[in-house]
């Protein structure tokens, strides 16, 4: 059963649905005549991971980049923990704990992981999540360099990457590069995470440790929305899954439900899903 109170904005009083940290609500992409999010609705649940499929060109990225401030919509909300982001910059939306990876991993790659890692903090003082579950972790004080510098470390042993603090990025591998790009969006002190193509050219054993490390922060109360080409990767670790098809959202459900789903097998032309 869903939590709901009632909180004011300067702008409206909306019903803030605690157990949803983000709501979408019918959002639309316009590039000139093409339609690439067409009135697209759905919600995430708090301490999930949900997956966002659908075949190519069916408006994933698109709607990741509306969601997290790198486009503007051309139509619809987006509520992050109640508040309307629409349209905020990706730095507003990431200083309230909602932040994105790329398909493509975008590390500073002249710099050393741990050089890339204490850019990535916010200025911030107070509690967070990700300071909550680490162990050593500080509160209620300005941040001083040292304790970045000591979150920079918890974080590459989280992620098993401390080994190659010293490297320089460029020189690590694709999969190697993921976990950073998941190191320094946890850097930025996240409620919600959004992954797009988090598996794509990591080989199986670093996968298993991303999907791995995914499942012990859903289980801190992080919460996640991945796009992934790999089904099997879907099936396996979300417990709902959207489908996307020509901008739209065609059903929304738990895996099995999506698998023999008529229209998600029609979209998908018969591939395996
Ligand atoms: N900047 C842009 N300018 C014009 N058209 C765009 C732009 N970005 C995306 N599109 C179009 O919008 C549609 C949705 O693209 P999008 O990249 O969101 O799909 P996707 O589901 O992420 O696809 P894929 O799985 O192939 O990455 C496509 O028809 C695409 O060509």
């Amino acid at each position: 059963m869903s939590e709901t109170v009632e909180t004011t904005t300067d702008t409206e009083t909306t019903t803030v649905d605690q157990d949803a940290p983000l709501r979408v609500e019918n959002l639309e992409k316009r590039f000139g005549g093409i339609v690439a999010v067409d009135d697209t609705s759905f919600d995430v649940q708090r301490g999930t991971i949900t997956g966002l499929i659908g075949p190519n060109g069916a408006g994933k990225s698109t709607t990741f980049n509306c969601i997290t401030g790198a486009l503007n919509p051309t139509g619809g909300e987006v509520y992050f923990q109640g508040e309307k982001v629409t349209g905020m910059r990706p730095e507003q939306i990431a200083n309230r704990g909602m932040v994105r990876t790329f398909q493509i991993a975008r590390a500073l790659s002249e710099m050393t992981v741990l050089e890339n890692l204490m850019l990535a903090p916010k200025a911030q003082s107070g509690e967070t999540l990700w300071r909550s579950v680490m162990p050593g972790a500080r509160s209620g004080v300005v941040e001083q360099e040292y304790e970045v510098r000591e979150r920079v470390w918890e974080t590459l042993e989280f992620f098993e990457i401390d080994h190659l603090a010293y490297e320089e990025a460029g020189n690590l591998s694709g999969g190697q590069q993921k976990l950073l790009e998941m190191s320094r969006a946890m850097m930025t002190e996240p409620e919600m995470l959004l992954l797009d193509e988090p598996m794509a050219g990591v080989n199986p054993t670093l996968e298993e440790k991303l999907l791995d490390r995914i499942h012990s922060l859903r289980e801190d109360g992080y919460t996640f929305l991945l796009v992934e080409h790999d089904m099997d990767i879907i099936m396996e670790n979300c417990e709902r899954v959207l489908v996307m098809h020509q901008g739209k959202l065609l059903a929304d459900g738990d895996p099995e439900d999506i698998r023999s789903n008529d229209q998600v097998i029609e979209a998908y032309l018969g591939e395996d899903i």
